[in-house]
């Protein structure tokens, strides 16, 4: 019987819209020191302040994207699983949350209980950011420590710049950019300046680049924004973009400090403001469409365009359970093409 598991990770949603359920999703997440890497007390100040208003907000954002089944976020990640279920020949395919459930923790007590004995970890995010891959794989550590579990482990690399999922991504707008635009904008998540600058120590780092050939190579692997860039030309060269056809920007900044620019809000008010009228966006940070993608993007980035000049807006979806994604995302996970994950 085949015994090696594939594991789907991606971020997780509130269990339900309500103020009570987002409140504690988002302490969780925020609590994070991967994701506000502040000392802890400084960290547990801001966030007590976050959470006077937020969750108000947050779940007002929640209602208006909520499924009859769940969370999109969730929904669209479990119709992947049972799809990669079809492709994936070597075991079972479990999916876990880094926040909220199904935690790492329970899928892989479940998976010991189920007899496996090796694990591929497939973080869902194409681009390598501490807040998202490294706080899911130190959870896998933590696990892995506080159980005593036996596996051996293989890990997806980030697949930004890989030809499968640059085509599957370009397949999936094909249909969408035949109808005519003036404009493709790519609205990546954003993070902190900070969250960089830890991984990348070089002051001269530039973080204003528009063009991933302006990075020094070797901060290739850990430099968030660059890997944005790279996703975003190799699309528009492969579906044969002009350069001022399309542009990059960064959503859902959180709190005072300076995040990864240019804003997405703000650079929507400078496209409707040079004549852009019919508008395509895509957000290739995520592969399933959640709350960013359809409440940031579908309900509020729409109507900011469209009361600024605009007269289109196209959210294209995210892969979601695209079959030439699902066949990329299988290759890409195969066990020749991904790495040992050694845990000391
Ligand atoms: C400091 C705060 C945050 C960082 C850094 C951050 C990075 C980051 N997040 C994603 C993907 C997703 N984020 C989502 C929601 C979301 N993100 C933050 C904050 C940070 N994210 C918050 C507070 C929230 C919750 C909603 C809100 O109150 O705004 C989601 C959607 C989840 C869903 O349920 O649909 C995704 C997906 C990436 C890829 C990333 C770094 C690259
Ligand atoms: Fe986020
Ligand atoms: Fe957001």
């Amino acid at each position: 019987m085949p015994n090696h598991a594939l594991l789907l990770i991606n971020l997780g949603s509130p269990k339900s819209p309500a103020v009570v359920d987002v409140k504690a999703y988002l302490k969780q997440f925020l609590m994070d020191p991967y994701v506000i890497d502040l000392p802890w007390p400084i960290r547990k100040l801001l966030v007590a302040m976050i959470l006077i208003k937020r969750p108000e907000a947050s779940a007002h954002a929640y209602q208006s994207i909520w499924w009859k089944d769940g969370s999109p976020l969730i929904v669209l990640s479990q119709r992947l699983q049972k799809t990669m279920g079809l492709h994936w020949q070597h075991g079972p395919v479990a999916l876990a949350m880094r926040y909220g459930q199904p935690s790492i923790e329970s899928v892989l007590l479940d998976l010991r209980e189920r007899g496996v004995d090796q694990v591929t970890i497939a973080p869902l995010y194409p681009q390598f950011a501490d807040s998202t891959i490294t706080t899911a794989l130190e959870e896998v550590k933590r696990v892995v420590k506080a159980s005593r579990l036996e596996f051996k482990f293989k890990l997806l690399d980030p697949f930004y710049n890989e030809p499968r999922y640059i085509q599957a991504l370009v397949g999936s707008a094909q249909e969408v950019m035949k109808q005519g635009f003036d404009h493709l904008l790519f609205s990546f998540h954003g993070v902190p300046e900070r969250h960089i600058h830890k991984l990348v120590k070089d002051k001269q780092h530039n973080l204003q680049a528009a063009h991933s050939g302006e990075i020094n190579s070797e901060y290739m692997d850990v430099c968030y924004r660059t890997q944005c860039l790279k996703t975003a030309e190799l699309f528009a060269e492969q579906a044969g973009l002009a350069r001022d056809k399309w542009s990059v920007s960064f959503q859902s900044r959180l709190g005072k400090t300076k995040w990864i620019e240019p804003y997405t809000d703000v650079h929507l008010t400078k496209l409707a403001a040079q004549g852009v009228k019919r508008l395509l966006v895509m957000s290739p940070a995520f592969v399933a469409d959640c709350l960013e993608t359809l409440e940031e993007i579908g309900i509020r980035g729409r109507e900011q365009f469209l009361n600024e000049g605009g007269t289109s807006f196209e959210l294209i979806p995210c892969l979601n359970d695209t079959p030439s994604w699902v066949v990329a995302l299988n290759q890409l996970c195969q066990p020749e093409q991904t790495k040992p994950f050694l845990i000391d």
